[in-house]
Formats: C-alpha cells, structure tokens, sequence
C-alpha cells in the first residue's frame, strides 16, 4: 500500500500486450443519489465500443453490481465487454456466465431490510443477484442502523458485509475483484496480457493490489488515499478523457 500522497496521472493507455479492466460506478459514470439514477449517455457507450475494438476483446468491467445490472445499464454495448460482476463472484465472458447459487439467507436479508426502512425516505433497498444493499446517500442518518442490521445477517449463508460509499451490502462472501481478476485473467483473450485497472472505492482495493502484484497499472480514481494503486485520476471526467486519448 502506498502511504496518502499524491500519485502521478496514468501513462497513456497502450493496447498492444495489455488488457484494459475498469470500475463502473464513481470511475465510469458518476455517483448520483438512488442506484438506479445513473446517467450512461451515448458517449460512454461509444466509448466502450471503441475501447473493445482498440483493445481487441480484452476489456472487462469490473464492478459490485451484479452481471444483469451491467448489460441492463450498458444494452448491446455490454455484448462486446467481460464482465466480473457482484464484487467478484460473477464472471460473464464469451457469452458464458460463471456465477454461484444465490443464498437462501439473502431473501431473509432482503426481507428484514424492507420491512426495516419501508417508508424511510431517502433510504434505498436494492436487490442483486448475489447481494442486497441499503443505500442511505439521502439519509446518512440512517447508516448505523443499516450497518447493525446487516451485521445480524453477516455469516449467514456465508454472507459477509460490505461497506461501499453510503451503502452497506450483504454479498456472497470468498470472492473479490482481486479473486475476479485473477479468474479473468486466466481466460482467453485476456492471458498473458499486463492488466491496466482503474477504480474509485475502497472495494477496488483488491483488484488495484492484484494488479500492482502482477506488474500491471492500478489507477485510483478521486481523492488521494492509502492505495496500491501507482496513479491517480480526480474523477470520471478525468478517466474518461484518459480512455478517449486511447480509443
Ligand atoms: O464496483 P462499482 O461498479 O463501483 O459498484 C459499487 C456500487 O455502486 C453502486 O452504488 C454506488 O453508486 C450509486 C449510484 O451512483 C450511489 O447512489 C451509491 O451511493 C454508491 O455506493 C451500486 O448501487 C452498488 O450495487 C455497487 O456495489
């Protein structure tokens, strides 16, 4: 890890020898308020296109949402892309989805969720395929008490807590970006390739650490922190005008 201090920008993005690997949200498109309130414009997903032909296959998103969420948001972009999706446990390459069974306890977890904020306003359940979160980025009132429910179902199933940006999550635990690189990184086109990953949150922190150990580029995108990655970017504006200089 890198002790807080300020990081040089990213080099160019080269595609010859390298596999480009990018955060979504907070790195792709901007934090909004509710989950579902992300704006993807028509620029990001020519943006993708371009990235997916420069780098001929060997681009993956690398999120905590799950894989559905991403082709959902991203439409037939999404058909060009990899995809480690639900921080690690899901993988969609080629086609083919590689992802666990989703965990009796999470139904229970996303049961005593709603009933616990039904009506709060500003605080949002959202449900994924191998997790359920509760927002509260309206309502940071509302933070402790998401954090103590989810702890009561952490174990669980072998659920575990997760912590993000005003959000705690219960996911399918033995699994996280660094895990889900390292299983992308065992598959064609992506083998043998220096990965290049950019990413926002602290949930980024294992793939940036996975990367730095095989030698490849760990960008951190936003305020400088303790990291593993080399480089900074501010912001999704920032990440994006470094990708277009390579699409
Ligand atoms: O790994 P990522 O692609 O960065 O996904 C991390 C989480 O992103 C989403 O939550 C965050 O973005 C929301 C929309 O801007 C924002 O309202 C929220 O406060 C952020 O935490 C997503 O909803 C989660 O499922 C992802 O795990």
């Amino acid at each position: 890890m890198s002790p807080v201090a300020s990081l040089p920008p990213p080099p160019p993005l080269r595609a010859s020898g390298h596999c480009l690997l990018l955060d979504f949200d907070g790195t792709l498109v901007d934090l909004v308020d509710r989950p579902d309130a992300i704006v993807v414009d028509t620029g990001l997903i020519d943006l993708l296109h371009q990235l997916a032909g420069t780098f001929a296959g060997r681009f993956a998103l690398v999120s905590g949402r799950s894989v559905a969420q991403i082709e959902g948001f991203l439409g037939d972009a999404a058909a060009e892309i990899a995809v480690v999706g639900s921080h690690g446990a899901e993988l969609r390459l080629g086609g083919r989805n590689i992802a666990p069974d989703r965990p009796p306890a999470l139904v229970e977890a996303e049961r005593a969720f709603s009933a616990a904020f039904a009506g709060e306003e500003g605080v949002v359940v959202e449900v994924k395929s191998l997790g359920v979160a509760v927002h509260y980025r309206m309502a940071p009132e509302h933070g402790v008490a998401a954090r103590r429910l989810a702890e009561q179902y952490a174990d669980r199933d072998g659920l575990v807590l997760q912590t993000g940006k005003m959000m705690v999550e219960l996911r399918v635990g033995g699994h996280d970006k660094g895990t889900g690189i390292d299983a992308l990184l065992r598959h064609e086109p992506f083998a043998g390739h220096m990965p290049v990953f950019a990413g926002d949150d602290v949930t980024d922190e294992s793939g940036l650490a996975l990367v730095a150990e095989r030698g490849g580029v760990g960008v951190l995108v936003g305020a400088p922190r303790e990291t593993a990655a080399q480089f900074r970017l501010d912001d999704v504006a920032a990440v994006r005008a470094w990708l277009e200089k390579a699409a």
